[in-house]
């Protein structure tokens, strides 16, 4: 895992956008991967910014969205859908039908999960994915203990996640239980992986996605089996990592 060291948000939030209008521009019919939370606002900010001084265009971009939260419409100011829209799509030249997230009201959630897996297939997989990590090490919404081979997939989330979470929602009681979130082994199908992690609250994970052994108990360190992964991470989130090599020196 190659590892790009920042000072802040900020300047991680330029890094990885950097990469990713690189990614558009060198094949504009790039499929991306992204994802929500706040670890990717700067990001989007900046891939906005870019469009609008030099008209970086995502007409034939596609993306897929990690995840959605199981019984919030698209226009739930909470959901995913919503997010999307809000930070990024309504202020760039992608067309709608290019935009694919699970479908969190879908009645059979099961066949959902099947026809999203289904579908990143049929367009011939992900370029270049966008990930953020949870406190406990989760990608997208696979918590601590998901296999590594799952597929997209309904999620229960942890306390902790919702916890986390909570911070978008009136209380804690309005946060859904459940998600539907690309599975493991869907995301480590990407050809290239983008994982960004600012502020202390994550040093911890990043301390134990290197410091610890490949385990289904902290699913980020299946990166560490991943040939292009790049983490971008700013200071605090490297300390405790480094504070940990700098001891065993
Ligand atoms: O970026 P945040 O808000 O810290 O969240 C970490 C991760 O957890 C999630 O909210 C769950 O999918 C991701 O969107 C995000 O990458």
């Amino acid at each position: 895992m190659k590892i790009i060291r920042v000072k802040d948000d900020r300047e991680m939030s330029k890094q990885a956008a950097r990469r990713i209008i690189e990614q558009v521009r060198q094949n504009p019919e790039s499929t991306l991967g992204l994802a929500t939370g706040g670890t990717p606002e700067g990001t989007y900010k900046e891939l906005i910014k870019d469009y609008q001084e030099n008209q970086t265009s995502y007409k034939q971009i596609r993306t897929f969205n990690l995840d959605e939260y199981v019984g919030l419409a698209p226009d739930d100011p909470n959901s995913y859908h919503f997010y999307m829209n809000q930070n990024l799509f309504d202020h760039i030249d992608i067309p709608s039908e290019n935009i694919h997230l699970p479908n969190g009201l879908a009645e059979d959630l099961e066949a959902e999960c099947q026809r999203y897996d289904d579908l990143i297939a049929e367009l011939d997989g992900i370029d270049l994915q966008i990930l953020g990590i949870g406190e406990n090490g989760h990608i997208g919404f696979n918590e601590p203990g998901t296999s590594f081979q799952s597929h997209t997939h309904v999620e229960t989330l942890t306390e902790s996640t919702r916890e986390a979470n909570a911070r978008y929602f009136e209380s804690l009681r309005d946060v859904p239980t459940h998600a539907l979130t690309m599975g493991i082994s869907t995301i480590l199908l990407s050809r290239e992986i983008l994982l960004m992690a600012s502020g202390e609250h994550k040093a911890e994970a990043i301390y134990k996605l290197f410091y610890e052994d490949v385990d289904e108990q902290m699913p980020a360190s299946i990166l560490k089996t991943h040939d292009n992964v790049t983490l971008i991470a700013d200071e605090q989130a490297l300390s405790r990592m480094e504070e940990a090599s700098r001891e065993s020196m």
